[in-house]
């Protein structure tokens, strides 16, 4: 027996496509079309990739794209300074500053210049405080997109074992706190974590996001386990380059109950929930109460 295989691709186009119907119904009804801004300082190519492809996606799902390409000098107050702006413009409901800022940078400062209503990425420190006392959030993309396929996959959450392997601020720390709030029992795992292949065989449900390739091995896995793979590491492969996980997905496959693959799982789903969490603050900010289906 094979795991299942979470189709995080297949997903997400179900979301993008709720996406739209609520901007089609905002536009008729409220004159309203949501707007995302999304900023790019410097030149990184697999970040050009991504924030075109964000910008493609947005306006399939109807709503206003705009795209802010700075060069890799900017002066930090002339960002902040772009994000004033955006801040204070009607038309934009999102923004999204992609990281990480060049190293210059005080990246905590120019996050939390964003208006907190605008904060699509929930990164800026009132989401982070909201979300860890239980209020209502702008919830980060990539736990959000994890949480909806582990709903989906689960129905109830309530009293399982989640063991998340990594703690960073955009990815660990936020999905721990989703967790706790389903009523998961959640351990944070990390490099210092002693034995962390006997803390992941206790799971139920494991969250990778380390940012190393195949590091979580098929044997750490409890049998029929759900194992949500957050990592996009490119690595070589012949003369290109090819996108493998955190988890060993060959091995892992064999032993867990299901499974999402990369790419194809929770990466489609990072994007999906950025044009939601769009949609809601666009709501939010007019007094139009924010669709349920796109919300933690
Ligand atoms: N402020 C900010 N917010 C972010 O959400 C953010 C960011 N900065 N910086 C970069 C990371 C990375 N990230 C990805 C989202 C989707 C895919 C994605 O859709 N990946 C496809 C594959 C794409 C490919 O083939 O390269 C998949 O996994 O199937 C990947 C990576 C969001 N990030």
């Amino acid at each position: 027996m094979t795991a299942t295989i979470i189709d995080g691709k297949a997903f997400a186009a179900t979301i993008r496509e709720k996406v739209a119907g609520h901007v089609a119904r905002l536009k008729s009804e409220a004159d309203l079309t949501p707007g995302l801004a999304v900023v790019l300082v410097g030149e990184d190519p697999a970040s050009q990739v991504y924030v075109r492809s964000k910008g493609r996606l947005t306006g399939e799902a109807g709503m206003k794209s705009f795209q802010h390409s700075l060069p890799a000098d900017t002066p930090q107050a002339d960002l902040v300074d772009l994000v004033d702006r955006l801040n204070r413009d009607p038309q934009v409901h999102g923004i999204l500053v992609q990281l990480p800022l060049p190293a210059y940078m005080d990246s905590e400062a120019v996050i939390n210049a964003i208006a907190p209503e605008k904060d699509v990425d929930g990164f800026h420190i009132s989401n982070v405080g909201l979300l860890g006392t239980g209020q209502s959030a702008m919830v980060p993309c990539t736990p959000l997109g994890c949480l909806m396929m582990l709903r989906a996959h689960h129905g109830s959450l309530s009293g399982m074992n989640a063991v998340v392997v990594g703690r960073s601020n955009i990815v660990g720390k936020p999905m721990a706190q989703l967790l706790l709030g389903e009523s998961c029992t959640v351990t944070i795992a990390h490099s210092r974590t002693r034995d962390l292949p006997a803390v992941v065989r206790q799971a139920d449900i494991v969250v990778a996001a380390v940012g190393q390739p195949k590091m979580v091995q098929g044997d750490w896995i409890k049998p029929g386990a759900t194992v949500i793979d957050v990592g996009i590491n490119r690595v070589p492969n012949g003369e290109k380059t090819r996108l493998v996980g955190d988890v060993d997905f060959d091995a892992a496959v064999q032993v867990a109950g299901a499974i999402t693959p990369v790419p194809g799982g929770v990466g489609p789903m990072t994007i999906a929930c950025l044009l939601a969490n769009t949609v809601t603050a666009c709501c939010k900010m007019n007094g139009i109460d924010p669709p349920e289906d796109l919300t933690a």
